[in-house]
């Protein structure tokens, strides 16, 4: 589904992302590890659109889309998820998830589905999403993805500073997301031991660069700790 091949971006003049390359397939999940500064929020960036290729390119089923601007490739079915829980505190939740349905062909349809994928924003809906806490304004932010109905979600750190009980929701629902409704998902996460658990392949970036990849699963725990010099 999406391809990068040999990605140089950054900021001016500073390359940031030092040639990357990396595959996601139909309906995959594919986890970007590294320290703090590899890089990661940056990839996540050019994949979306927000930051252009220095050199390299990115395919998305085939197609060259690395001149698109982000709101062509949200039309094209990326949704991306930045780090630290956005959305619009003064409103209420269910305005925020309206704002994203508005317009949209089946907008309620899609409200209805979002929120079963995050049952427990059900009983909040009325509330002003700045009240929510942390694990819950990540659940909002992920909704409002959902309404976009993506095919490529892209999630930066989504289980960071939130506590652990609604870490596992989370990560239960976006093994689902992948599993049942076959989503592709490129997933920069710290927790080496989800990240792992819930991905096809993986990735570890080091200064821009890929340091080391290969398949999910707990068993390339040991690879990743290695890669990442932990
Ligand atoms: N807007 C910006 N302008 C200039 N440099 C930036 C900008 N944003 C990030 N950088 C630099 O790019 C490098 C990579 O940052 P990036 O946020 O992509 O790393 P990261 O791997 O996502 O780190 P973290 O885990 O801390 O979020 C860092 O050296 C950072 O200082």
């Amino acid at each position: 589904m999406l391809e990068i091949e040999n990605l140089q971006t950054g900021y001016g003049r500073t390359q940031v992302i030092s040639g990357v390359s990396l595959t996601i397939p139909d309906g995959a999940v594919v986890s970007v590890l590294g320290h703090n500064g590899a890089g990661k929020t940056t990839l996540l960036r050019a994949v979306v659109g927000l930051l252009k290729p220095m050199a390299g390119r990115i395919c998305l089923d085939g197609e060259d889309i690395s001149a698109l601007p982000p709101h062509r490739r949200v039309d094209r079915g990326m949704a991306y998820v930045p780090q630290g829980q956005q959305s619009f505190g003064q409103l209420s939740v269910m305005e925020n998830l309206q704002l994203v349905a508005d317009g949209r062909r089946n907008g309620a349809e899609r409200v209805a589905e979002a929120l079963d994928m995050f049952p427990a924003l059900r009983p909040l809906l009325a509330r002003r999403a700045g009240l929510l806490s942390g694990g819950q304004r990540q659940q909002l932010a992920i909704a409002r993805a959902l309404i976009t109905d993506p095919r490529l979600l892209i999630l930066d750190e989504p289980t960071e500073g939130i506590q652990p009980n609604i870490v596992a929701e989370i990560e239960a629902t976006i093994i689902q997301l992948s599993q049942r409704n076959r989503m592709s998902i490129l997933l920069v996460e710290q927790h080496i031991g989800f990240a792992l658990q819930a991905a096809d392949s993986y990735y570890v970036l080091s200064a821009g660069r890929v340091s080391s990849s290969g398949a999910g699963g707990a068993g390339s725990a040991a690879d990743v700790r290695k890669a990442m010099l932990i």
